[in-house]
């Protein structure tokens, strides 16, 4: 099981947890600091300049009109040079607002970017620490998918956080000239705007209530999308006449999405009228306060202008950052889901003082009593297992579907630990060696591996990144498990880029792909080879052939051969049986067939079907 961690409730959210989201902030500055440093001071330098500007554009407006009503109205007063600078400064001012507007746009998006690759390459880093299981766990996967997907979403944050505190200073500059003017003024305005943003807020919590609760939904609607609409699909999808199954399903669930997702739009949209109609008589109350002091003769044309100019854009700030701060507290509840996300902790890890894994290997594996269960199911896929595993032999895992040969292999590579008994190798339990040194010495080729949409080149090479480079050694492994011949007839031989998904690679056929897969297991100079079912898909004469240099290529080193096939598995020094996780017989193909158990009514059973 993943580990239990913190989440806020999904379906009330208080403004006091949206406040305590806040404490999230911090890590995201931490982010977007490591992301890009320099741009980061860009940013914020370039926004407290900017939030100077809306009180100094009023200001000088005020003193410009002022200015023009002295001269207007008086013969001797006023200054004509005077006011030619003024607006000589207006008009700098005004450029400058423009200038700051599109660098802190510009740097915005720069950051935006930087920041959205460095948290994705976080992500993919920190999943790679984590264990199999956990990627199999739907509430890991879960919060996993809302951490990717909230990449994109939190370089909009990043922005909203930086435009929040600029408006904040805006702000603070606007309030002192209101508050110089007259206090109760501000009272009206903060009245005119909280009924607005207690709206804002109850609405953006039902919005992420919402959303969280349709993760699963909407991981199976990307997962439907693909299924419709792919080449690895198609050909299934038309032979079965899924089509309409699968339209239908879409259809299901991005109706119920729409339905849900539109009530509350609705609902939102009406009281957000009444809400911004109660904020626009505030303002209007307030407008006709300040006329009538200035008709009255209490205060300047230049102070109406200003003061007017003032209230509206503080009503304005004030609605932008109360409803921004639901959409930050609303984006820092996320953030959780990403700050969870990297409090996920291996299980299966290396210890302290880590053992090299032994090279060569003295006594060999031995699985004591070994037992093991996935998270998620009920049933054991291995139970009371032991044998050994001796260095240099040939061990055959034969079984019927589900007998748990696999699980075996991935116990014995510690994809997976046991939940029962043990597994020594030369004689110490298997945790206590070297995590990365263990993988590296096993050569494993599961049944279910991967087909990269890379080059052949690279498709081979994989086996041992380090040695991405060493053309001989890849050719070399190409050619131990056939895949050379198959370059040869390729257009671009080892540059050939394969599947279909990009620059027209070519599609191989099952047995094609199985020995370029193979050819991955020859890279390394792995002291146990393990392959599970790795012929399945090959013709006669290329299983033969392919045998014939495995049996070469492994003398002295340990092999694990899983096959449903006995003419392979009769090649191993030893045949383990196994049925329901349990190990039923083991010896050599000799020895089992004149046992006449269960390995003789199969062994039978396949070769009837050949006479
Ligand atoms: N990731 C998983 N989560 C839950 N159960 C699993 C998982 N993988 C395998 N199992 C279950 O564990 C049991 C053993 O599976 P395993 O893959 O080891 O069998 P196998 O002998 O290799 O079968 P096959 O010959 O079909 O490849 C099966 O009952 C299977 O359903």
């Amino acid at each position: 099981m993943a580990k239990k961690i913190n989440t806020i409730p999904v379906e009330n959210i208080t403004f006091k947890e949206r406040l305590s989201s806040l404490r999230n902030l911090p890590s995201l500055f931490k982010l977007v600091w490591q992301s890009s440093p320099s741009k980061t001071i860009i940013s914020f330098t370039l926004r407290i300049l900017r939030s100077a500007m809306p009180v100094a554009l009023l200001y000088v407006g005020k003193l410009i009109i002022d200015e023009v009503v002295v001269l207007h109205t008086s013969a001797s007063g006023g200054n004509m040079n005077r006011l030619w600078e003024l607006v000589g400064l207006q008009f700098f001012l005004a450029i400058m607002n423009d200038a700051l507007s599109r660098m802190i746009n510009l740097t915005d998006s720069l950051l935006g970017d930087q920041f959205s690759n460095y948290t994705s390459i976080k992500i993919m880093e920190h999943a790679a620490t984590l264990d199999l299981e956990q990627f199999e766990d739907s509430v890991f996967y879960d919060k996993l998918e809302r951490a990717r997907q909230q990449t994109v979403g939190r370089s909009v944050m990043l922005s909203q956080v930086m435009s929040q505190i600029q408006d904040l200073i805006s702000m603070a500059f606007l309030l002192t000239g209101l508050i110089a003017f007259n206090p109760w003024l501000i009272l009206l305005l903060v009245l005119a705007i909280i009924p607005s943003f207690l709206g804002e807020s109850y609405f953006n919590s039902k919005n992420y209530a919402l959303s969280r609760s349709q993760t699963p939904e909407r991981r199976e609607l990307d997962y439907v999308r693909y299924l419709g609409a792919s080449d690895e699909t198609a050909k299934e999808v038309k032979i079965f006449g899924l089509s309409d199954f699968i339209v239908n399903r879409f259809k299901t669930l991005s109706g119920k999405f729409y339905r849900d997702n539109s009530k509350l739009a609705i609902r939102r949209s009406i009281w957000g009228t009444f809400f911004s109609i109660l904020g626009t008589i505030g303002y209007y109350a307030a407008y006709g306060f300040i006329v009538y002091e200035t008709v009255t003769g209490k205060s300047t044309v230049g102070n109406l202008t200003f003061l007017a100019g003032s209230f509206r854009q503080l009503s304005s700030l004030m609605e932008t950052m109360l409803s921004r701060f639901t959409m930050v507290s609303q984006g820092a509840i996320y953030l959780q889901d990403f700050i969870d996300f990297f409090e996920i902790q291996p299980k299966i890890t290396k210890p302290k003082d880590a053992l090299p894994f032994p090279n060569p290997i003295k006594s060999g594996f031995v699985f004591e009593n070994v037992g093991f269960q996935y998270h998620n199911s009920e049933r054991w896929a291995n139970r009371n297992l032991s044998f050994e595993l001796k260095p240099g032999e040939k061990l055959a895992l034969v079984g019927e579907n589900g007998a748990g040969k696999t699980t075996l292999v991935k116990l014995l590579a510690r994809l997976y630990d046991p939940n029962e008994g043990r597994i020594l190798l030369d004689g110490k339990d298997l945790k206590s060696y070297d995590l990365d040194d263990l993988r590296h010495n096993l050569g494993i080729i599961f049944q279910d591996y991967i087909r990269y949409q890379m080059t052949f080149y690279q498709n081979i090479a994989v086996g041992n990144i380090k040695e991405i480079d060493n053309e001989e050694l890849v050719k070399a492994a190409a050619e131990l498990s056939l895949a050379d011949e198959l370059a040869q007839k390729l257009p671009g031989a080892y540059q050939q880029w394969l599947g279909r998904k990009f620059n027209d690679g070519i599609e191989l056929s099952g047995g094609e792909w199985q020995k370029v897969a193979l050819a991955r297991a020859y890279m390394k100079d792995a002291q146990v080879l393990i392959l599970d079912e790795p012929t399945s898909a090959l013709d006669a004469r290329a299983e033969y052939e392919v045998f014939q240099r495995f049996a070469q290529l492994t003398t002295g080193k340990s092999a694990v051969l899983i096959s449903h096939r006995f003419s392979t598995a009769r090649l191993a020094d030893r045949i383990l049986v196994l049925e329901k996780g349990t190990l039923l017989e083991s010896g050599t193909h000799e020895q089992l067939l004149a046992a006449g158990g269960k390995y003789a009514e199969l062994f039978n059973l396949q070769a009837k079907g050949y006479k």
